[in-house]
């Protein structure tokens, strides 16, 4: 295997201190790491004092294959991630067919070994079709190598399935992560039922569709003994639920994503899709709490909900387009820019909630540090240039972002998969 130098990159100590630092790398690993290192390599790249991270893990995304290749395929997924400085993610069974059975969990298994450029872990179904009320042979999913079990795009409507579910994901020691949204509560709703949704008269979502079934897990799984992981937590009342749970001894993490930590809705202008998606922005006070759940530790993870659609889904109105947006290329920096380089949180902060919790929280075997002997999964981010988001630049299918215009620091400029160029963007333009 070849070697290979990085020279001059500066990698995080604690908090923001940073040192500079060579990096040695052979074999798929960190070799050697000091500030000047003589050592010959095959080939030697000068990071010129840009940030060296481990390669960041995301929880959430949708890739779309099998079923919806016209949205999204593992190719142009995994390719998106590597450029979002990404390299290991977990992928969401809302798939066609949905991998709930031990066949079709191997099938897309064996697409994302064969076409992902990143480590790619699939999630397998909790039931049929996202729907049915059986759940699925779950020991045997995951002896097939499910990471975890959920039916996100829909919320379990019964107990009883949720029961069953979190009892045999407890029993295989795997987590069972909630979309949670009680569909009697949703009536038709196509955003944040509230001020916004009065004013543009679009039918709202009742935030209690999320937090009263989010109640009624915690109280199951606390009986289960399940790890219980909550998707893309959006409101207050979500926050106040898992911090009291987790004061509770409820084994239970969360994740939310960059959309609800920086959007509310009152960002949503007019009648414009890119700001659709599932959970919807919520109020101000929800996204101000969901920051304070992050920086206090009741939510222990950024993850994207990567959710591609076609431009002919999202070109519409709220009513007619799909909801989702695309986030894995954006996701670091947009976290850095308005949380780190503002001075809210910190890079160790960060480094926390995109690599260190979701690798221990999901049991993954990738790497959360840039120290010598790791796997060279890295990701170097220029954090000094500001850039504007386009839509043209994206890897993705989906070009459906609310984030575009916006300029934000820290676009990654190369990231490595077992010490492997898997993203340079000297060739990206
Ligand atoms: N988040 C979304 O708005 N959409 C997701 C489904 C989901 O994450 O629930 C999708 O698959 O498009
Ligand atoms: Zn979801
Ligand atoms: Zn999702």
């Amino acid at each position: 295997m070849s070697s290979l130098k990085i020279k001059n990159a500066r990698v995080v100590l604690h908090d923001n201190d940073l040192i500079q630092t060579d990096v040695v790398i052979r074999d798929g690993k960190i070799a050697e790491m000091a500030p000047t290192l003589m050592v010959k390599t095959d080939r030697v790249i000068d990071a010129k004092g840009q940030l060296l991270m481990p390669g960041l893990v995301d929880v959430h995304v949708h890739f779309r294959e099998p079923g919806f290749e016209y949205k999204e395929t593992i190719k142009t997924g995994s390719q998106a991630s590597a450029r979002g400085g990404f390299t290991t993610v977990l992928a969401m069974p809302n798939l066609n067919s949905v991998p709930s059975t031990v066949e079709t969990f191997k099938q897309v298994q064996a697409l994302n070994q064969q076409d992902g450029v990143i480590n790619i872990d699939q999630y397998a179904a909790i039931s049929a079709g996202l729907t049915s009320e059986e759940v699925d042979d779950i020991q045997a999913l995951a002896d097939a190598g499910a990471v975890a079990f959920t039916n996100d795009g829909k919320g379990v409507q019964n107990a009883k399935t949720m029961r069953d579910a979190m009892r045999a994901a407890a029993s295989v020691d795997r987590p069972l992560v909630a979309h949670v949204e009680d569909e009697s509560l949703i009536d038709g709703g196509v955003m944040n039922l509230g001020q916004r949704s009065a004013e543009l008269e679009l039918p709202g979502m009742d935030p209690l569709g999320e937090s009263s079934q989010l109640a009624r897990d915690l109280v199951i799984a606390k009986a289960t003994g399940v790890h219980y992981h909550v998707a893309h937590l959006s409101t207050k009342e979500s926050v106040n639920l898992v911090r009291i749970a987790k004061q509770n001894g409820v084994n239970v993490t969360a994740e939310v994503s960059p959309h609800h930590l920086l959007l509310d809705e009152t960002d949503i202008q007019g009648d414009n899709a890119l700001y659709k998606m599932n959970p919807p922005l919520r109020a101000p006070q929800d996204r101000m709490a969901v920051i304070g759940g992050l920086l206090d530790g009741t939510i222990d993870m950024v993850a994207t909900d990567h959710a591609p659609h076609a431009v002919e889904e999202k070109d519409r109105t709220f009513m007619g387009a799909a909801f989702g947006i695309t986030g894995i290329e954006t996701s670091f920096q947009l976290i850095y820019t308005h949380l780190v380089r503002s001075g809210v949180a910190t890079l160790e902060e960060l480094t926390n909630w995109m690599v260190k919790n979701p690798v221990a929280d999901f049991n993954l075997a990738a790497p959360t540090k840039v120290t010598v002997g790791q796997t060279a999964d890295l990701a170097l981010f220029d954090i000094d240039h500001a850039h504007t988001i386009s839509a043209d630049e994206f890897l993705s299918k989906g070009v459906n972002s609310p984030f575009i215009g916006e300029t934000i620091y820290g676009q990654t400029s190369m990231t490595f998969l077992n010490g492997e160029v898997v993203y340079d963007a000297a060739n990206d333009k």
